[in-house]
């Protein structure tokens, strides 16, 4: 066996990237049971993790009263295996039991508790004055609405005060799109078992799973991949991942003309904070050389802000939006062109002079709004090098009218999109996802709702195009340096908000941040 591939850090960084669907986690289950586990030694060993995994978050003290929620599957076994261990450890535990009808192995769980005295009830008032609920009602076997009893009680547990942890998902939540099905548990944590489910990468998700982590129970990678194949479908951006693609060593031997040459296009008299804040994004990547395009009237300004950056005065329309490049411009001369911030849409003859260059074109703001009001897919597949498209949901709405039918599946949406059109497509949101048309799937799974924020897409053009246009590892695909970018610019908002609180994070702090994600990379 590669002892590479099963080496711990590497196998749990590995483990952090990969996402599944329910059906896929029951068939890599499944493959575990064939191989010969059993499902009670597999559940015990799964409860187990999670029982201590609580004890640590909320350790005994003076009669912890701790209310298990038991549903009438697995997720329900998990619970009462749960509820006993913290029962032997001193915890005072409930058990609401709503469905009398419920699984074999849940069922000698149950009986063994109420041996042990654990009281159970089929009513949730006594555990209003519980400490802590424990949430087995269901995990990834729900495959309907909650109804009834159940889910009265779940709205009347909703109001309550006292911390609720989920196990593997919050009751009520679909395993694949995070939508909730009929009502739903808001958990401030949910435990989620073996591997990441697709809910926890939906935005829809977010408000009822709280703090998620993922409790590791020694699924065998070689398990996985022969149901997920390689490379996987839809991967999560880590630190592990993104560190192959950040700028964070440079040759020796390198200059300033061997770290990429991007050109930015942006700015108007009406929009010029853009192209300063996108010119700071590019700066902040590390990219050797970087010539930002604006309206000649600009100039001054732009220098002031950047003056390690090449300034090009451009003739501009009646409304300041810039009117075309200047002759002398030579696209041949760019490893990468980022266009769009700031630029109005008068500015259209520039951006559609940039669809011919040879090099990977990223296009964001104004420039998809450019885009969508020309024949947006058919001018796309003409492209010959790469083309990065990064709207917010309005702006997909207006380029991908048919894909985006498919929203609130941000996931369904976005790939469908990159199909048709052969970009790479980055959606933003609070789980932004990036996809490409042959490749795998990038979501991003944390971020702060501080980078809500007019100007802080800006800095992320500029630094998605200043790390597209340097030479990093080859073999790292183009989907993945644009995740990597906007990890980089999620992880930048989330240190900057810890320090200044979410309303500290203004898009020039935001680019100050970045080079300081890169040094906690680097310590
Ligand atoms: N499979 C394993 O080896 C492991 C599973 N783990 C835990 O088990 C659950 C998945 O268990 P499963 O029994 O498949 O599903 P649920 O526990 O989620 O129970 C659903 C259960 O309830 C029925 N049902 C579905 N929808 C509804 C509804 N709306 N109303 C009422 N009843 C409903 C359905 O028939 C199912 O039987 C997984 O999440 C883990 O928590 C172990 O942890 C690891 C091993
Ligand atoms: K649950």
């Amino acid at each position: 066996m590669n002892d590479k591939v099963n080496k711990p850090q590497n196998r749990r960084e590995q483990i952090d990237q990969i996402v599944v669907t329910a059906q896929q986690m029951r068939e890599i289950e499944g493959r575990i049971f064939k191989a010969g586990m059993p499902v009670a030694a597999l559940m015990e060993k799964v409860a187990l993790r999670i029982a201590a995994r609580i004890q640590s978050l909320y350790p005994l003290s003076n009669r912890m009263k701790v209310g298990v929620l038991v549903g009438p599957g697995h997720n329900g076994g998990d619970a009462l295996v749960v509820a006993r261990e913290l029962h032997f450890q001193g915890y005072e535990v409930l058990i609401y039991r709503p469905l009398s009808k419920i699984k074999e192995l849940t069922s000698y769980h149950s009986d063994y508790a109420a041996s042990l005295g654990i009281p159970f009830y089929d009513e949730i008032e006594p555990f209003q004055e519980c400490d802590l609920i424990i949430d087995g009602l269901f995990g990834f076997g729900l495959e309907r609405d909650i109804s009834g009893n159940i889910g009265n009680e779940i709205a009347l547990l909703n109001e309550w005060a006292q911390p609720i942890i989920s196990i593997d998902l919050p009751s009520g939540i679909h395993t694949d799109t995070g939508a909730v099905l009929g009502t739903a548990i808001r958990a401030t944590r949910t435990l989620c078992l073996g591997l990441w489910k697709l809910a926890f990468l939906q935005d829809r998700g977010l408000e009822y799973i709280g703090d998620a982590e993922l409790i590791d129970f020694d699924i065998p990678l070689t398990d996985i991949w022969a149901i997920l194949g390689k490379p996987v479908a839809i991967a999560r951006m880590t630190k592990a991942a993104a560190l192959n693609c950040l700028p964070l060593h440079r040759n020796l031997l390198t200059h300033k003309y061997k770290q990429g040459h991007l050109l930015l296009i942006c700015g108007s008299k009406r929009y010029s904070g853009a192209a300063i804040l996108s010119g700071l994004g590019a700066r902040a990547s590390g990219v050797g050389m970087l010539s930002i395009a604006i309206p000649e009237s600009l100039k001054p300004l732009l220098v002031n802000h950047l003056p390690d950056a090449l300034i090009i005065g451009c003739a501009e329309t009646p409304s300041g939006a810039i009117a075309d490049l200047p002759d002398t411009v030579d696209l041949s001369n760019y490893t990468a062109i980022a266009s769009g911030p700031g630029l109005t849409v008068d500015a259209k003859l520039v951006v559609q002079s940039v669809f011919g260059a040879e090099c990977p074109l990223i296009l964001d703001a104004d420039a998809l709004n450019i885009l969508a009001q020309l024949r947006t897919i058919p001018t796309l597949l003409r492209r010959r090098e790469a083309t990065v498209l990064t709207p917010h949901v309005g702006e997909f709405k207006r380029l991908f009218p048919d894909s985006a039918e498919l929203l609130p599946d941000r996931i369904s949406a976005v790939r469908k999109a990159s199909q048709l059109s052969k970009a790479i497509i980055l959606l933003k949101g609070a789980k932004t996802a990036i996809a490409d048309a042959g490749e795998s799937l990038w979501l991003i799974p944390e971020s702060t709702p501080a980078l809500a924020r007019g100007g802080s897409g800006d800095i992320l053009t500029g630094l998605m195009g200043g790390l597209i246009a340097q030479p990093i590892k080859q073999q790292e695909s183009l989907a993945k340096i644009v995740a990597t970018a906007a990890w980089w610019h999620a992880q930048a908002g989330i240190l900057a908000a810890k320090e200044r609180s979410e309303l500290g994070v203004d898009p020039l702090t935001l680019s100050q941040y970045l080079i300081r994600v890169l040094l906690a990379l680097l310590n």
